[in-house]
């Protein structure tokens, strides 16, 4: 990835305390992998920006780069990379993310 992509990236996982890199956005995911980490934010109503990566193949593929992780979903909490879809519902399940949410949101 190139040094305006980087710094694209950078930009894009702090405009807000949660961010979700998906095909779609939160009306209209485009791929089942993408809704279910929206279905499980909605669920948490946890305030969230979703950038959609169909839009944008730098950034589709930068970001796999970025957080050396090979798929989309990706999220971010405060600038940090969580996980994808499985990721966050294995945490959804044990009741971490509801946790690991209250204190990132909280600070
Ligand atoms: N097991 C993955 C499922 C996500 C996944 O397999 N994503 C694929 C299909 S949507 C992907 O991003 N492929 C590369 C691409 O489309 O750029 C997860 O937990 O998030
Ligand atoms: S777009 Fe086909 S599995 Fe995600």
């Amino acid at each position: 990835m190139d040094a305006s992509t980087r710094q694209r990236i950078d930009d894009l996982i702090t405009t807000s305390p949660v961010v979700v890199f998906m095909k779609g956005n939160k009306l209209m995911p485009q791929c089942g992998f993408s809704n279910n980490v929206v279905q499980i934010l909605q669920s948490l109503g946890v305030p969230f920006e979703t950038f959609d990566v169909l839009s944008d193949m730098e950034i589709r593929q930068g970001i796999k780069e970025f957080s050396d992780w090979p798929t989309i979903p990706q999220v971010y909490v405060n600038g940090e990379f969580l996980g994808g879809s499985d990721i966050l519902i294995e945490m959804y399940n044990s009741g971490e993310l509801r946790e690991k949410l209250e204190v990132a949101l909280a600070s």
